[in-house]
């Protein structure tokens, strides 16, 4: 099977980062998670960031998916912008590291759903729903309810959820946090190579160095600050090791 997806060509970021912060509350109790932040995130790559509990890794993708804003600085989508803001939402696709599919539907139709929202008439939602779930191993469980899945394959159906999408980015907090460490591999694995088949850029983040090193490029966090990792500090703009975020 194929799961078709569209490839950016234009080269512009998927996501900029400009100066990007985000201070939750105000006064003395504030909390500055991420500090002005500048990175982009091109067509195609895959980037793990990387870092401690509490260090913005959450915040700074929540604010790259558009579902936070930044409360000073600048997030924007060069390589989205002519998908408007319903496309956005589309072409952005958030594999979340909890439980995410909705219990009173079956696998497939959690997979279904969303397609059928964007506008996708019946059959073709269905044929997307098929063919996602199967690239994921995940057909025999089409028919299962989410209370009837192990964690690992509930997991996989939620990124089976967002590949159906067929977006050009595909942004996953810890999706294997919750994983024991074989399952949260595979997890892992089925969605670089969905991606891949897709064209789709991927972000991760975990706090596993062993998630880490499946993609090529990796950005360290700390205190809301994105650091070098040799020494744990600082305020960028050099934290990749293989490539610089800017
Ligand atoms: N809604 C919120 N209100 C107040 N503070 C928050 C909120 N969300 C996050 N924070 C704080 O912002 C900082 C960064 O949190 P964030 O969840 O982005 O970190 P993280 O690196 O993703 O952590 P983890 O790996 O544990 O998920 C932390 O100090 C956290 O307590």
């Amino acid at each position: 099977m194929c799961l078709t997806g569209r490839k950016d060509t234009t080269g512009a970021p998927l996501v900029r980062c400009e100066n990007a912060a985000r201070t939750y509350g105000s006064g003395p109790g504030a909390v500055v998670a991420v500090h002005g932040l500048t990175c982009s995130v091109p067509p195609g790559a895959r980037i793990c960031v990387v870092g401690p509990s509490g260090s913005g890794k959450s915040t700074l993708l929540h604010l790259m998916a558009g579902l936070d804003r930044p409360t000073a600085g600048r997030v924007s989508h060069p390589g989205l912008d002519r998908e408007g803001t319903d496309g956005l939402a589309r072409r952005i696709g958030v594999v979340f590291q909890g439980p995410s599919l909705l219990p009173p539907l079956t696998a497939a139709e959690n997979v279904v759903l969303p397609l059928r929202i964007d506008g996708v008439g019946e059959d073709e939602a269905a044929s997307r729903a098929r063919a996602a779930l199967e690239s994921l191993g995940l057909q025999s469980l089409a028919g299962r309810m989410p209370d009837e899945l192990s964690a690992g394959q509930a997991q996989r159906v939620a990124v089976a959820r967002v590949l159906a999408r067929r977006p050009c980015l595909v942004l996953a907090d810890e999706p294997t946090g919750q994983l024991d460490r074989a399952t949260g591999c595979q997890v892992l694995r089925v969605l670089l190579d969905a991606a891949e088949e897709l064209g789709a850029a991927v972000l991760v983040t975990t706090h596993d160095p062993r998630v880490a090193r499946e993609l090529e490029t990796r950005w360290y966090m700390a205190d809301g600050r994105l650091v070098q990792p040799e020494t744990g500090s600082g305020t960028g703009p050099g934290p990749s090791t293989e490539r610089s975020p800017r």
